[in-house]
């Protein structure tokens, strides 16, 4: 049996495929290199250069390896570049998927566990974001992973594939062992924004908008760390493997820190006074957004381990050091 991981080659996927790694799995990467890289998969792992959407090559994939479960990470993921191109967006990341998820029905793959977004809420009032709030998404990209969520429902019913669907928050940190971490080029990130500067790759950064409904006026973000994200993945699969149902549960910590906290953190874990310049907001950033996690710890057993932003910090400082020694990878 094995997991077949789109995206395999990017941020997120390259820590869920040092998890599977790790726990004696086998493991096939599709991914196109578009944003991620050939050095981001170990030695050993298979990695299928090629666009997730193309058919013949993922059902040849499927077969090849005997793949019981996909693992579906690939997409384009910048928010306001979602805004200014829609259509590239929807292509990407929902007419793509579809094609994905009719192949894995065709070939009779079972389990699909799928990185869905926060964004796919869009405005919250105050508190918790649950499950079953409604999904208003504001941007493009919310709205083209949305999409995907529903397919996967009535992909459910109609052809009994089951699904996990983990709609992350703002992902960040790297792997405590430094193997792997964020090297995606342009980052627009907040917290590789800020470990930039810090590190004097940038030399300032901005804060988008001070005008919030928020306490210090900058939006509220809730930062979970990658391989505590990675681990709700592997407990999504034991689940499936299990016979569980489909699912779809929020991956956070259940805290908020402003824009101007994450700052802070990064000049105090640093020690360098990061020029952090007010500007206009960005389009597409919701006011506050921070999950509620009681559906993922009851349903999936998930035990966060990594929940501390200066720790987060601190990894995304080592990997950017270490990045800028291999640039040119
Ligand atoms: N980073 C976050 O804070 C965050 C938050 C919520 C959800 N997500 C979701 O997590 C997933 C992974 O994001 P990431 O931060 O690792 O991004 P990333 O850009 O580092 O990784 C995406 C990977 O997908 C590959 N890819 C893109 N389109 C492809 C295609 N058509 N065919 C094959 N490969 C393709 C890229 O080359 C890259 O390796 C995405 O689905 C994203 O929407 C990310
Ligand atoms: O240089 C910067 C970068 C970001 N921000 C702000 O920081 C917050 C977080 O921004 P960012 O790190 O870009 O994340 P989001 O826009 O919240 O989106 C991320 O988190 C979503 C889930 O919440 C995912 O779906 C997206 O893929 C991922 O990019 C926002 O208020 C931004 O306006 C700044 O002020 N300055």
């Amino acid at each position: 049996m094995t997991v077949l991981v789109t995206g395999g080659a990017g941020y997120i996927g390259s820590h869920m495929v040092l998890a599977l790694v790790d726990a004696g799995e086998r493991v096939v990467v599709v991914d196109d290199l578009s944003t991620g890289f050939r050095s981001a998969v170990p030695a050993g792992v298979a990695l299928v250069e090629g666009d997730f959407g193309d058919q013949a090559l993922v059902e040849r994939v499927i077969a090849e390896h005997a793949v019981d479960a996909i693992a579906h990470f690939a997409a384009k993921i910048v928010v306001p570049d979602s805004v200014a191109d829609p259509l590239g967006y929807y292509l990407n990341n929902t007419a793509k998927a579809r094609n994905l998820i009719e192949s894995a029905v065709r070939a009779g793959v079972e389990r699909f566990i799928f990185s869905s977004t926060a964004a796919v809420y869009g405005e919250t009032d105050a508190g918790l974001v649950t499950e079953d709030r409604p999904l208003k998404p504001v941007s493009p990209y919310g709205r083209s992973k949305l999409m995907v969520e529903w397919m996967l429902e009535d992909a459910g019913v109609a052809h009994g594939l089951r699904s996990v669907v983990l709609r992350y928050f703002n992902v960040a940190g790297a792997d405590p062992k430094g193997r792997a971490g964020q090297s995606t080029r342009n980052a627009t990130h907040l917290i590789k924004v800020a470990v930039q500067t810090a590190l004097g790759r940038r030399e300032r950064m901005q804060i988008y908008g001070d005008d919030y409904p928020t306490p210090d006026g900058t939006c509220l973000r809730d930062y979970i760390q990658v391989t505590d994200l990675a681990q709700a993945h592997m407990d999504a699969l034991r689940h499936l493997r299990g016979g569980g149902a489909s699912l779809t549960c929020n991956v956070g910590y259940a805290r908020g820190y402003s824009v101007k906290e994450v700052v802070e953190v990064v000049r105090r874990v640093s020690g360098v006074d990061v020029e952090a310049v007010m500007s206009p907001r960005r389009p597409g950033d919701p006011a506050a957004i921070v999950a509620s996690n009681d559906r993922i710890r009851a349903e999936l057993g998930w035990v966060p381990r990594h929940d501390d932003l200066d720790a987060i910090v601190g990894q995304a400082l080592d990997w950017e050091r270490r990045l800028h020694n291999r640039e040119g990878d």
